[in-house]
């Protein structure tokens, strides 16, 4: 027989099974099916001596991604690659790295592990759910699947499973890119699998280095850093959940968000960007919460204006009256309305921060930022929630020091007194004092830095007097016309007294005479 007759005999054999299959489905009652099914499958696995082992992507009612799979995925990237022909080419690192490549959806390779083979297979599945859907990926959920010889049972399933694990973390370790996150406003939620949050690569350059800071303050919170991150034996002891509140607070400008990535930086955590005007209600800031994986910071930025924290405390008189307002206009109903369904309430977030579900994961950092730390709850920032307050303030002369050695790689410098003696005298943010030190061009120098950031000082030397001078007369000019007022008020009183007693004594003489009227006529006239 010739190949072609081959190939043509054996095409029309295939094609006769799948015509009795198609017959044996259709025409086979429903039961009697499942019954012939069960019975072959028992028979297929009392013949078939492989065993195989299934690793989800996500456990726990898909609340939580398994650390098994993602470390399976890290161990097969490195190792079994190679064996594979379908490959998927995740995200580099830079230019410089080459490209990480991990086995593409169906795709199986084969491993030796002491003299025994092993396939693993990557796969997904997606319901049976025949219904129309605008999201077709949601449901899609995808595994690992580890296939082996019966016979190897014990060698597999004690010493591969544990060496896979293990490597797969030491892989993640090494390999690992930090990553920013933001949340996804939930409306987006079901559109993209369940990813509740995106993320980018974490690359911002800040460090403790290039922070400026008074030292010992800096150095204060890098050990307070250090023992958090070993803490986690004494925290089990003390039965604290392991995690740490930090609430940094300052003017605009002073370094809060660059303090965040050196912290970052330093711990070497993924960052959570908590957008919380993005979250519904509690539910998903909980949601939200369970998702973030642990050597995290969660931040949420400027607290104050991202929770309406004054209005839970508004007063009852005053929501009855803005309804009685809301009657009138139905427009500012619907806007309140609105503003409610999307609102995260205090207590909300005093839950996510030191709740029962807060402990999910530990080994995590929640920071908050603020200009304004009077305007928030006491509740929000009591120690065991923000375990540590930070203050950033303006710029001192050490913060500068930092500044300059950082912008204009100078140590000392004969101008230095100079301005030591004017950032004693006025105040200056840090971002400002960046700014007048970084050269703007490459003509300028480190002296044109220093220079130009004397003429900066001085000049908010100048406007702070000049304000301060404004201030006064304004003052001044209040309490006068206070004084007028008051004056006014006396000598009007004085006046009005005077009356007063004319009125009283021109009363008592009238009404004396009337009555003395009375008494001699015997009557009132
Ligand atoms: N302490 C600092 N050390 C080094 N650089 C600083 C410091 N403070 C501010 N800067 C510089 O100023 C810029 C603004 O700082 P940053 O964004 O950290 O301020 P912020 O306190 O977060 O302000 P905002 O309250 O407006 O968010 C940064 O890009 C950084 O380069
Ligand atoms: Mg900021």
């Amino acid at each position: 027989m010739s190949p072609g007759e081959m190939f043509t005999h054996f095409g029309s054999a295939i094609g006769g099974l799948a015509v009795i299959w198609a017959m044996f489905q259709q025409y086979i009652p429903l039961q009697l099916r499942e019954h012939v099914e069960r019975y072959t499958h028992k028979l297929v696995n009392f013949v078939n001596p492989y065993i195989q082992i299934v690793f989800h992507e996500f456990e726990g009612e898909k609340l939580k991604s398994s650390e098994a799979y993602t470390a399976i995925q890290n161990y097969l990237m490195e190792n079994a690659t190679a064996g594979a022909k379908r490959l998927r080419a995740d995200s580099i690192k830079d230019s410089s790295q080459p490209l990480i490549l991990s086995m593409d959806d169906h795709e199986e390779v084969t491993e030796v592990f002491k003299g025994v083979k092993v396939w693993w297979s990557s796969n997904k599945t997606t319901p049976k759910n025949m219904s129309f859907s605008f999201y077709p990926k949601t449901e899609e959920r995808r595994f690992y699947k580890l296939t082996f010889h019966w016979q190897h049972r014990e060698l597999i399933t004690q010493s591969y499973v544990k060496h896979i694990l293990t490597e797969g973390k030491a892989i993640a370790v090494k390999n690992r890119q930090r990553k920013l996150y933001t949340n996804n406003p939930s409306d987006n939620w079901h559109s993209y699998k369940q990813t509740k949050w995106s993320h980018v690569v974490f690359e911002h350059p800040a460090t403790f280095e290039t922070l400026a800071m008074e030292p010992n303050k800096k150095q204060e919170i890098m050990n307070d850093l250090i023992k958090f991150s070993k803490g986690k034996e004494y925290y089990n002891k003390i039965g604290k959940a392991w995690k740490r509140g930090y609430l940094l607070f300052g003017p605009p400008g002073t370094g809060k968000s660059t303090m965040i990535a050196a912290m970052a930086n330093f711990l070497n955590y993924d960052v959570y960007d908590l957008e919380l005007t993005a979250v519904k209600d509690n539910t998903e800031l909980r949601k939200l919460l369970i998702e973030t994986s642990g050597k995290s910071i969660i931040v949420i930025e400027d607290i104050d204006c991202s929770l309406d924290l004054t209005g839970q405390r508004k007063k009852k008189e005053e929501e009855e009256d803005d309804e009685g307002k809301e009657k009138d206009n139905p427009m500012k109903k619907m806007e309140k309305e609105e503003k409610k369904r999307s609102k995260v309430t205090l207590s909300g977030l005093l839950n996510f921060i030191d709740g029962i579900w807060s402990a999910c994961g530990g080994e995590r950092v929640i920071i908050f930022t603020t200009n304004h730390v009077d305007k928030l709850d006491p509740a929000l920032i009591r120690r065991g929630r923000m375990d540590k307050h930070i203050e950033m303030s303006y710029c001192s002369f050490e913060a500068f020091k930092v500044l300059a050695r950082n912008y204009l790689d100078i140590e000392d410098h004969p101008l230095l007194p100079t301005i030591s003696r004017l950032f004693d005298e006025t105040k200056m943010t840090p971002a400002d004092v960046a700014e007048n030190l970084m050269p703007k061009s490459d003509n300028e120098d480190a002296e044109t830095g220093l220079r130009n950031l004397i003429e900066a000082l001085k000049e908010a030397k100048e406007l702070e007097a000049k304000n301060k001078a404004e201030e006064e007369k304004r003052a001044k000019a209040e309490k006068e016309e206070q004084e007028k007022k008051e004056h006014g008020d006396e000598e009007e009183v004085k006046e009005s007294g005077a009356s007063d007693k004319e009125v009283k004594e021109n009363g008592v003489i009238n009404g004396g005479v009337a009555a003395k009227e009375v008494k001699e006529n015997g009557f009132a006239a």
